[in-house]
């Protein structure tokens, strides 16, 4: 595990962003699993303006975002898929047919879980896995529990993690209660994982997860089994 610690949150996003792009650099053609949340949208920035300036080419390369919220349509602002088209996509040239988000609207819940999990085989794996953390300690939609859960599932949303997304939505009430998110399997197995966390209301759970007992009421704390996990944080502000 290599952990790096950023001067403040544009030193992370800019950090974060290199790695991606060496990434892309190195094997045009990488799966890149992507996040949402407030923390990456700096890397999203960064990555932007060097494409601008021609340094990247995301023409061949492919995404697998981690989670969407359940009942939402994908043209919904608060969708998850809204928030990378807006963030990243549609700034880029990554194709659309090459950017896949579960969806939280399939008529069969259960049959789209599946579906995913064999598409991330399909396209072969993800090379570089992009992470936030939340204050429960989640990565990607995967809340804490008695156990990691394996592939991509259903979920129910934890009280801490509505309230912390509520702040994107005009009430409490109107935040989803269920998402759909791939498993930790799916994660542990990408090639590389890059871990972004900021803020001083990060620091306690990034210690936990990475320093203390792995457990799954800690999901995060899997991610100290894998075996190039890098991680960029930001404790300033
Ligand atoms: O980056 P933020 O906004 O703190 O979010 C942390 C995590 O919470 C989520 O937004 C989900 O609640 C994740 O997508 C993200 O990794």
């Amino acid at each position: 595990m290599k952990i790096i610690y950023a001067k403040d949150y544009s030193d992370l996003s800019r950090k974060a962003a290199n790695i991606i792009s060496a990434q892309v650099i190195l094997k045009p053609n990488s799966v890149l699993g992507l996040a949402t949340g407030s923390t990456p949208i700096g890397t999203y920035k960064q990555l932007i303006e060097w494409y601008e300036k021609g340094d990247i080419d995301f023409s061949v390369a492919r995404s697998v975002n981690l989670d969407e919220y359940v009942g939402i349509n994908s043209d919904n602002e608060q969708s998850y898929r809204y928030f990378m088209d807006t963030h990243l996509f549609s700034h880029i040239n990554i194709k659309r047919e090459n950017t896949y988000v579960p969806s939280g609207k399939a008529v069969d819940l259960q049959e789209e879980c599946k579906a995913y999990d064999d598409l991330i085989q399909k396209v072969g794996g993800i090379d570089m896995q992009l992470l936030g953390i939340g204050h429960n300690g989640h990565i990607g939609f995967n809340e804490p529990d008695q156990a990691f859960e394996k592939t991509t599932h259903i979920v129910e949303l934890g009280d801490t993690t509505i309230s912390a997304n509520a702040r994107f939505f005009d009430s409490i009430e109107e935040v989803p209660r269920k998402a759909i998110t791939m498993g930790i399997k799916s994660i542990m197995q990408a090639q590389k994982i890059l871990l972004i966390a900021n803020g001083k209301d990060k620091e306690e759970i990034i210690n936990k997860a990475l320093n203390g007992p792995v457990t799954p009421a800690i999901p995060a704390s899997i991610l100290q089994l894998h075996p190039d996990l890098t991680v960029i944080c930001s404790f300033e502000s």
